[in-house]
This record gives structure tokens, sequence and C-alpha cells, in this order.
């Protein structure tokens, strides 16, 4: 089977909430309609860091600041959350017209939150989301990407990525998470260099702790039957990091969890929302597309 054919099966723009954790409980953007949205021009953002204190659309003149009210923990989270999900959204916007229709392509080391940062843009910007081992999964007609190395091979596989991400690279308007290897291939770099690609920066300790916590079953190559999976994720992502290093390399914005922590103040990347990972992400992608002057569509010509 084609995997373009399975593309239309596979698209979500409408995945998830970008409240804080991304969790089900989190304030989704929906909190913009109302009398909230039109103060939207000039929100002092209480909840992050002092970086993003402030911020407005061209012109307007500041209104009053929405800080988080101290009065209980829970008030604070709720405000905290508006914030980020109106910087979310006004990043957003901003940055969906300087996109013109290009692709965003998410690569990153397993458990990098290519997929949960993913879906989070794809909603934001109206696009379309798609997780290309979901995609090659349905080319091959396998239910898992670890089915596929054990009957076939992690070459076989690799050879169903290309093609999947070569049919990707024909559409506008899509949000990709990659697999995490995909970035090894150069060939696959000529497909997403068609877009904007944002490589998502996880210290390795972040990684395997998540890993560990959802077993290491379902990524093949992390696998291993027996000891502690935090030190196998570990020991494995290491290894996989050092040989990767130049490949990851060529995204045109890298995102460190590190970097962003630093600005907000927090001493471990856990404390960071996939919200607070997915607007540095976009403030990345406007920064590189005014860099380099990249607004046209790749389909302009065509
Ligand atoms: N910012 C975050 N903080 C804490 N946990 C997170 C964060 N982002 C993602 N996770 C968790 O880490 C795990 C991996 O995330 P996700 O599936 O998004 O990564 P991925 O890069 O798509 O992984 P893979 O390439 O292996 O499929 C998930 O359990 C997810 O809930
Ligand atoms: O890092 C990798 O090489 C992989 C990452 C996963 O997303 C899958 O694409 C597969 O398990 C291989």
């Amino acid at each position: 089977m084609e995997a373009g054919a399975g593309l239309a099966m596979q698209s979500s723009s409408r995945a998830v909430g970008v409240g804080a954790r991304g969790g089900p409980g989190g304030c989704r953007s929906g909190a913009l309609r109302g009398e909230r949205r039109a103060r939207l021009g000039s929100l002092r953002v209480g909840g992050l860091a002092a970086a993003a204190a402030a911020v407005r659309v061209r012109g307007a003149k500041p209104v009053a600041p929405l800080y988080c009210l101290k009065t209980s923990r829970g008030q604070e989270t709720l405000h905290n959350s508006v914030d980020e999900a109106l910087l979310l959204k006004r990043k957003a916007e901003e940055v969906l017209f300087e996109l013109n229709g290009r692709c965003i392509y998410l690569v990153g080391m397993m458990g990098s939150g290519k997929s949960t940062v993913g879906k989070i843009l794809a909603e934001v910007l109206g696009y379309s989301y798609f997780d290309s081992d979901s995609l090659v999964e349905q080319a091959v007609g396998m239910p898992s990407v670890a089915q596929i190395f054990k009957v076939h091979s992690e070459a076989f596989f690799r050879d169903n990525e290309s093609s999947v991400l070569r049919d990707l690279s024909s559409m506008q308007r899509l949000v990709v998470a990659t697999g995490g290897g995909a970035v090894i291939r150069p060939v696959n770099w000529r497909y997403m260099k068609k877009g904007l690609s944002i490589m998502l920066d996880v210290p390795l300790d972040a990684l395997a702790k998540r890993i560990a916590q959802v077993g290491t079953a379902s990524r093949p190559l992390l696998d291993q039957p027996s000891g502690d999976p935090y030190t196998a994720a570990f020991t494995k992502l290491s290894m996989l990091a050092e040989q990767r290093g130049d490949a990851y390399a060529n995204a045109d914005v890298r995102v460190s969890l590190e970097d962003i922590a630093a600005k907000q103040g927090h001493d471990d990347v856990s404390q960071l929302t996939p919200t607070d990972i997915a607007i540095e992400a976009l403030q990345k992608i406007q920064n590189f597309v005014m860099e380099h002057s990249v607004a046209s569509s790749p389909f302009d010509d065509l």
C-alpha cells in the first residue's frame, strides 16, 4: 500500500487542548473568547518569565495586567494557564502569516515531546497533524513500529519512513512529528527542507525518565527485556545522541528545554509545560523566518 493512501485517516488538527501541563484539565484556548479576547492586545504575562513579560499588538496601548492572584495555588495555576494560552494564541497568529503554508517538521530523540508539542502547534496554527511513525504503520499494515522492526527490519522501516516523508513534503499546512531516527537519512532532509524543521532538545536524563515511566516496549531501539528501564533507556539514548548529534543539527531551529527553564527561573526542565515549549518553538520559527526572509511559500513557484 502506498504510504500516501493513509494520510487523510491520520490527520488531526484538533487533537489536544493548549492548557498548562497539556492535560485534560488544562485551560484551553477557548478561554480567549468573550471579554478576555479584547484584552489580548497588551496582556502582561504574570505566569511566565520576565522575558515574556508583555505581549502587545502593534500600536495598542497597554491595559490592565493579568497577574496571578496568589490567593491560592489553584487560582495561580489557572491564571498561569490562561496567560500561556493567550500567549500561545497570539504567537501562533503572528507566525501563521509568516509561515505562508509551510509545513513544520518536529525532530528529536525518542520521548522528546514531538507528538505532544506537535499536536499543540497544529491546533493553534489550524494545521493538520501527522505522526510519521503512525503513517508508516498504516502504510505497512502493521499495528506498531516494534512489530515492523521485528517482522521485517529497521532498514525496511527506514525505507517506508522516507516514502512517508516524501509524500508529506508535497503538502502544505501540516505539522509532522517525525520518528526519532528520521534525521539520519540525508534524503529525508531534502523532504523536510521544503518546510521548517524544529529540533526539540531535551536533556537525556529527562528523556530516560519519561521513557522509563511508560516502558520501552513500544520503542524497539531502546527495548531491553530485563533490567532497570531508566538505565537501559539512558545508556542507549546517550549512544544515539552521540551518533545523531550532527544530523539533528540540520534542523532550522533548536528548542532547548534547558534554555527555556533557565529563562523561566526553573532549575529542572520537568517544570516546563508542553505549552511553554510550543510557545518557544513558535518564537524560534518567527525569528528564523525573519532572519532568512523565507516568507514566500516553496509552492509559490509550482
Ligand atoms: N513537556 C513535557 N513534560 C513532561 N512529559 C512530557 C512532556 N512532553 C511530552 N511528555 C511525555 O513524554 C512522553 C513522550 O512524549 P511524546 O510521545 O510527545 O514524544 P515523541 O518525541 O513523540 O516520542 P517518540 O518519537 O518516541 O514517539 C509521553 O509520555 C509524554 O506524555
Ligand atoms: O530513534 C529512532 O530511531 C526511532 C524512533 C521512533 O520514533 C521510531 O521511529 C523507531 O522506534 C525508531
